[in-house]
């Protein structure tokens, strides 16, 4: 299929008709613009990080769409059903059915968030000074590998690098860079595939179904497990559908089962797909893998029917994952990310192109070409755009990347993104229009700016909680 078949936009798709979302509202919070001199005073005692940001200083949240998610009226309703039961929850045989129903794995493990997940396959799946391959880093899942020992490798498609290559999967795993890793290794010092789809720090970029089935094809040949970071999957099989021939009169709930088909296990962060504001799961399909994850799992997580979640917890999450495989849901869902980054690009401001699937990626790079990476050019832009609008984004570039636990030395990734993120259901088209206006208003302003420097680097996950002064200048 060539890219000139795909519609740009969700409006080319349905001739001159136009689409809303497949919801009303019927409960609001309201919003608060706080002034200019207030967001300075509040951004420079955040450190200009705007994780340490309060929310009540902010205007419109695009931090991340991981538990930000307006729940529907049927999740609420589930809520009171909950089962607070310590050991044998019905909630949990709720939860259970519904994660074996939808992704078709036969060990649910449930966990309070998809960290506590990444830890367990992490500990139980790695032995130290393993190797493992994965279609580009997360921060919290790649930590976790580190910390049982493993040493990721990034085996991803060169196109995930490029914010400008079309590529319509750019979540693909390079098959020689992985026959090369073999190689090198050999199959037995190589933990498991790590695979992800959609690619969080590329995009939220999608993986084909072609490249899964091959992916299984070549572990099979050497007896490799792949496990699969399943956070964001209904968004990659809307993608599938979308661009993959043969799939366009599948179901998205058909090819999430197919696509689960070929891995061993995956790890769920359900504040995502799941439409809930806390959760998530492991699940195996191999019975003496689960029974270790159900042991470990009461060590660090709580007992394994309920794994740190409420009973009503569960419940809204088992709803949660029905409403995410709802056709309208899905379409309506990337639909609002596309209409944003349509908005910047007919402005001509520089994003990773294709648009993905939970955020619009503003690419710092060309937004701040005179910016070197030291001076965190897509830290700097998070807190310009705090400072112009309220609008809260993050930034996916140097910072997140960290320090390679060996040398000490700083990773420079070539993406040094700032991510919009869009929660699920929250925000409305008119907040988008907003938020483009926003951008373009610090585009304008876009040779004045300076950079950061790094005052306070913590240990782990550093982007959390650093904290950076501007240049003066
Ligand atoms: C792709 C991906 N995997 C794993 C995680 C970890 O999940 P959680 O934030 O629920 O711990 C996240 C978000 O953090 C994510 O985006
Ligand atoms: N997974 C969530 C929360 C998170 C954010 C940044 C991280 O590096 C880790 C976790 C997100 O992608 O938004």
């Amino acid at each position: 299929m060539e890219m000139e078949d795909y519609p740009r936009t969700m409006g080319q798709q349905f001739g001159r008709r136009s689409w809303a979302e497949p919801w009303k509202i019927k409960m609001v919070e309201p919003l608060r613009i706080i002034s200019r001199a207030e967001r300075e005073a509040a951004l420079k005692a955040a450190g200009y990080n705007t994780f340490l940001l309060r929310s009540e200083d902010v205007y419109i949240d695009l931090l991340t769409d991981s538990g930000t998610n307006a729940m529907s009226d049927r999740q609420w309703a589930a809520l009171m059903m909950g089962d607070e039961a310590y050991a044998g929850s019905r909630s949990f045989y709720r939860l259970e059915a519904a994660v074996q129903q939808a992704y078709g794995y036969r060990h649910v493990i449930p966990t309070h968030q998809g960290r506590g997940a990444e830890h367990l396959i992490s500990r139980i799946a790695i032995q130290p000074g393993q190797y493992v391959p994965g279609n580009m880093y997360f921060t919290t899942t790649r930590l976790h590998q580190e910390l049982a020992g493993g040493t990721f490798v990034d085996v991803i498609i060169d196109e995930a690098h490029d914010p400008l290559s079309q590529y319509p999967f750019k979540g693909n795993v390079d098959l020689d860079k992985l026959q090369t890793l073999i190689n090198q290794v050999g199959a037995k010092q190589i933990a498991y595939i790590s695979l992800a789809g959609t690619v969080n720090m590329a995009g939220g970029q999608p993986v084909s179904m072609a490249n899964v089935r091959a992916v299984r094809e070549l572990c099979d040949r050497y007896g490799i497990r792949i496990f699969l970071d399943a956070t964001r999957l209904v968004e990659n099989a809307f993608f599938i559908k979308e661009r993959e021939p043969g799939y366009d009169t599948r179901t998205i709930a058909e090819i999430v089962r197919e696509f689960c088909s070929y891995t061993d296990g995956a790890w769920m962060s359900a504040k995502k797909d799941s439409l809930v504001n806390i959760g998530g799961w492991l699940a195996l399909n191999d019975d003496q893998l689960a029974d270790e994850a159900r042991n470990l799992v009461v060590v660090y997580e709580g007992l394994h029917t309920y794994g740190g979640m409420a009973g009503r917890d569960m419940e809204a999450l088992a709803v949660g994952i029905e409403e995410s495989l709802q056709e309208d849901y899905i379409r309506a869902r990337i639909g609002q990310v596309r209409y944003l980054g349509e908005l910047l690009l007919d402005w001509n401001i520089p994003i990773v192109e294709p648009i993905g699937g939970h955020a619009i990626f503003l690419d710092a790079r060309r937004f701040y070409p005179h910016l070197p990476q030291d001076l965190f050019p897509a830290q700097t832009l998070a807190a310009e755009l705090y400072l112009d609008s309220g609008v809260r984004a993050m930034e996916r570039g140097i910072a997140s990347a960290g320090r390679d636990p060996k040398t000490g030395q700083n990773h420079y990734p070539k993406l040094e993104l700032t991510r919009l993120t869009i929660p699920r259901r929250v925000y409305t088209q008119a907040h988008m229009d907003v938020v483009a206006e926003a951008v373009k208003a610090v585009y304008d302003q876009r040779e004045r700016a300076r950079g950061l420097r790094m005052v306070y680097e913590p240990r782990y996950l550093r982007f959390f909680q650093a904290r950076f002064e501007p240049i003066e200048g």
